[in-house]
């Protein structure tokens, strides 16, 4: 059953461990923006994002390790994703370092708006592509709009 949500684009929140911290005060600092997509996360990133933020609806997939990576890789796939905030540690080896590239390459093939640190998240979730997608399926012309 549709709860009026479906209608909206879909951006998804991931954060590695060393990175969580920094992804749900962005989620915290950025409620209202958030509050106008559809919101989807890895499992542990979800909970915490949900902690901080329990206004927001968050839709939590598995943890990133046991496939959460995947599910949004076929979310992209299948033309459900429209933005994907990726919070990447650098510095820490992964177990499921293969899930991460395949989620990375997918965003690349289908060229899904994909920020990986704090400083592009913040600009792309000001940035008119992001906006756009709230009231046009097409992507529109990208043009600066202080806020
Ligand atoms: O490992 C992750 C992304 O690769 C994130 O998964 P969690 O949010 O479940 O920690």
């Amino acid at each position: 059953m549709s709860d009026g949500h479906d209608a909206l684009p879909t951006l998804a929140l991931v954060a590695h461990d060393a990175k969580k911290e920094l992804c749900v005060e962005f989620a915290l600092r950025n409620q209202e923006k958030l509050g106008h997509f559809n919101l989807v996360a890895t499992g542990t990133t979800g909970g915490r994002i949900l902690e901080k933020c329990p206004n927001l609806l968050v839709r939590r997939l598995k943890s990133g390790p046991l496939g959460g990576d995947q599910q949004i890789g076929a979310m992209i796939a299948q033309g459900e994703l429209h933005g994907l905030f990726f919070f990447v540690d650098p510095l820490s080896p992964m177990p499921h370092d293969v899930d991460i590239k395949a989620l990375m390459r997918l965003a690349l093939v289908y060229d899904i708006p994909m920020a990986l640190n704090l400083s592009t998240a913040e600009i792309l979730l000001r940035s008119a592509r992001l906006q756009g997608l709230k009231t046009s399926s097409s992507t529109p012309e990208i043009k600066l709009t202080a806020s």
